[in-house]
C-alpha cells in the first residue's frame, strides 16, 4: 500500500486558502510520512520524512496543504496491515446546511 504525492485540498476543508488542521491517528505497521514543498525545484530534495508507528498522532496545520504535498511511499521490507485515522474540520458547507451560517466566523 501506498499513498502519492498530494495535498488534502478537497473543497471541504478549504485548506489551500485558510487555516487547516488535519489530525491522523497511525495503527499497526510503520511506515514513512514525507513531505516536500508544493513546487518542483530539480536542484535541490527537500523531501522530510517521518515514521509514523502504532498509536503515533500526526498533525499538518496552518497553511501546509496550500505549500506542501505529502505522501506515504512504497516499502517493500514493510509487512503487515496498516490503517490511519483522520479527523478533518469541515468548513464549507452546502447553502442551507445549518452549520453554514458558522463557518466563516
Ligand atoms: O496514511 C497516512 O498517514 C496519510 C494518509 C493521507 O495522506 C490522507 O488520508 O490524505
Ligand atoms: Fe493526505
Amino acid at each position: 500500500m501506498s499513498v502519492g504525492w498530494h495535498a488534502d485540498d478537497e473543497q471541504l476543508f478549504q485548506g489551500k486558502s485558510r487555516d487547516c488542521r488535519i489530525i491522523s491517528l497511525s495503527l499497526g505497521a510503520t511506515r514513512s510520512f514525507e513531505l516536500r514543498r508544493n513546487w518542483s525545484d530539480a536542484s535541490e530534495d527537500h523531501t522530510v520524512r517521518l515514521e509514523l508507528g502504532d498509536g503515533d498522532l500526526c498533525t499538518m496545520e496552518g497553511m501546509l496543504q496550500k505549500h506542501l504535498q505529502h505522501r506515504v511511499p512504497r516499502e517493500h521490507q514493510v509487512s503487515g496491515p496498516r490503517i490511519n485515522l483522520t479527523w478533518r474540520w469541515i468548513v464549507k458547507h452546502a447553502p442551507g446546511c445549518p452549520l453554514s451560517r458558522r463557518a466563516f466566523r
